[in-house]
């Protein structure tokens, strides 16, 4: 069982610019940060140590995801899957959760954090990826409230719109909400909820922006240096 001990989260990240930045497609949107190998401690052992791995639908999350877990020992806590897996277990609420991500919309905080919750109480690792949430302001402050936790490390996967779609499109997994209607309307929520979550760690010097565009192992080699100093 884990614990939380002091955060070393103001160690993992420097932001280095205080200015937008106007350049490209998404980066006007979100504050300039840098990291570099230098600035990553090795937390203790046994303390709690949350990554959020953010990013437009299809932008590569769960694929980066299980090279990190691969190549680190994290724990691999997805939110879309833990919503899944509530709806196929047929509980109560599974017909609400299930309408809610056919229409791309954003099931709410209390559900997912209290399936993100036993998702790590009932684990003995003490490194999670939370994968796909926090989706919202709102969900961002329920989880660091029924949780206690921020996140040490937030990444966020930059990814073009067009890439997105045609990722979604290919992916051939039989997901309810990769079609195009339910695309268009995640973009929608992604614009209008995620950004400001984004900008929020932005700002507190915890975001890894990474262009998601290239092979996965192009990708995940920007990935590597954020978690080298962590032991397997
Ligand atoms: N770098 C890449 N280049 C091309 N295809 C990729 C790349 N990374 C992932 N994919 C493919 O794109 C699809 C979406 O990837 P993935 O499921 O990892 O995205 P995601 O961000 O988790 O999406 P979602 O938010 O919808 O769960 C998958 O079919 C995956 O195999
Ligand atoms: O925190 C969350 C995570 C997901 N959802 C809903 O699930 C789908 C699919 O999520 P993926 O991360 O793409 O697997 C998403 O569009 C939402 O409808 C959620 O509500 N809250
Ligand atoms: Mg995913």
């Amino acid at each position: 069982m884990w614990r939380r001990v002091a955060s070393v989260s103001h160690l993992f990240s420097h932001s280095k610019s205080t200015k937008f930045n106007q350049q490209g497609a998404s980066t006007f949107k979100i504050w300039e940060t840098f990291t570099s190998e230098s600035e990553i401690p090795t937390p203790s052992k046994g303390s709690l140590f949350v990554t959020f791995v953010l990013g437009g639908p299809g932008s590569g999350k769960g694929t980066q995801c299980a090279k990190i877990v691969e190549a680190f020992g994290f724990t691999h806590v997805s939110a879309g899957d833990l919503l899944r897996r509530e709806i196929a277990s047929g509980s109560a609420y599974g017909s609400v959760i299930l309408s809610t991500i056919r229409e791309g919309k954003i099931v709410p905080s209390q559900v997912t954090v209290e399936l993100i919750q036993k998702e790590m109480e009932s684990s003995d690792n003490y490194k999670f990826l939370i994968d796909g949430f926090p989706r919202s302001e709102e969900n961002r402050k329920a989880f660091e409230k029924t949780i206690g936790a921020e996140p040490d490390v937030v990444l966020f996967f930059d990814c073009p719109e067009q890439e997105m779609v045609k990722r979604v499109l290919n992916r051939n997994q039989g997901r309810v909400d990769d079609n195009i209607d339910t695309i268009k309307k995640r973009l929608e929520i992604f614009d209008e909820l995620n950004w400001p979550v984004i900008n929020y760690y932005s700002q507190r010097g915890k975001l890894h922006k990474i262009n998601a565009v290239g092979t996965v192992d192009e990708i995940f080699e920007k990935v590597r240096p954020i978690f080298a100093p962590l032991s397997k």
